[in-house]
């Protein structure tokens, strides 16, 4: 589903991502994990056609992600959806109309427009909200609705996409330890029951574990484990949070070492 061969990024003489190589099968929940400054929104953006690749090969869904025609980026971006920190929903929106607009590259420009939805369009976002646990919340403004019920109207909207890949840029960030579990329990639930490939940049390491059929570990943009959860040992975490000539980011080291800690206290909630 998602290939990448020798990919790198640099803006001027900074080397982002240093030549990574990686294959992701259909319907796999792999986790990125890595200290600030890694280069995992990067990775992402150039998975997504947001930004372009210095160098390599990337395909996904089908699609050269490396093409920059118009015609070419907008394909593959109906093919794979974003989920952000910051769920980017439309407060003065019902939360229905929000999900719809994951249909907006589906249908026609004039439909899009004028916001004319079919009726299997408004069936398929009630189904998507069905799977958020939101479809009681269908006709609300979206700005009546906590954190944690946008970021999972941010996530109704991506599956209303119909999307082959998910890619979510750390979609728990700012959400307290019960809310982000649900979270990724209905991003690993649209990877086993959709089949849709979720590539999910995280910064808890327990989420990772907990969460990920796969996780992958960057340091300065060099790509330094890739395993299961259960291989992901103290040696690993030291080699992806503190590689020799990387200064870690002193926050994000400190969230791996809190979430491993609190490991105890999340498997409770
Ligand atoms: N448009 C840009 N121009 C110049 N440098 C950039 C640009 N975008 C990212 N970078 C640099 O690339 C590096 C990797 O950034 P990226 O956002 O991918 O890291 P990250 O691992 O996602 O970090 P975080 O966990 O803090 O979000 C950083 O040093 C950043 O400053």
């Amino acid at each position: 589903m998602i290939q990448l061969r020798a990919l790198a990024k640099h803006y001027g003489s900074h080397a982002v991502l240093r030549g990574i190589d990686l294959d992701v099968p259909a319907g796999q929940f792999l986790v990125v994990l890595g200290p600030s400054g890694a280069g995992k929104s990067t990775l992402l953006r150039c998975m997504n056609g947001l930004v372009q690749p210095s160098s390599g090969e990337l395909r996904i869904a089908g699609f050269d992600a490396t093409d920059p025609r118009a015609r070419q980026v907008r394909q593959l971006r109906r093919q794979v959806a974003m989920i952000f920190q910051h769920h980017n929903v439309v407060p003065r929106l019902s939360v229905l109309k929000n999900t719809l607009t994951g249909r907006l590259g589906q249908v026609p420009t004039w439909s899009s427009v004028l916001q004319l939805f079919s009726r299997q369009d408004v069936a398929l976002a009630m189904d998507c909200l069905r799977r958020v646990e939101l479809e009681h919340k269908a006709h609300q403004r979206t700005d009546a609705l906590s954190g944690g019920q946008r970021q999972r109207v941010g996530i109704a909207r991506a599956l209303a996409q119909q999307p082959q890949v998910i890619l979510a840029d750390e979609p728990v960030a700012s959400l307290d330890p019960k809310t982000s579990r649900l979270v990724l329990h209905y991003l690993r639930a649209a990877s086993r029951e959709l089949g849709i490939t979720v590539v999910c940049n995280l910064h808890q390491v327990d989420y990772a574990r907990e969460f990920g059929d796969r996780i992958i570990g960057l340091s300065g943009g060099e790509l330094v484990f890739d395993g299961p959860g259960t291989a992901l040992d103290q040696h690993h975490l030291d080699r992806i949070y503190a590689s020799p000539g990387h200064v870690p980011h002193p926050a994000s080291h400190a969230t791996a070492t809190a979430a491993t800690s609190l490991a105890p206290a999340i498997q409770g909630t």
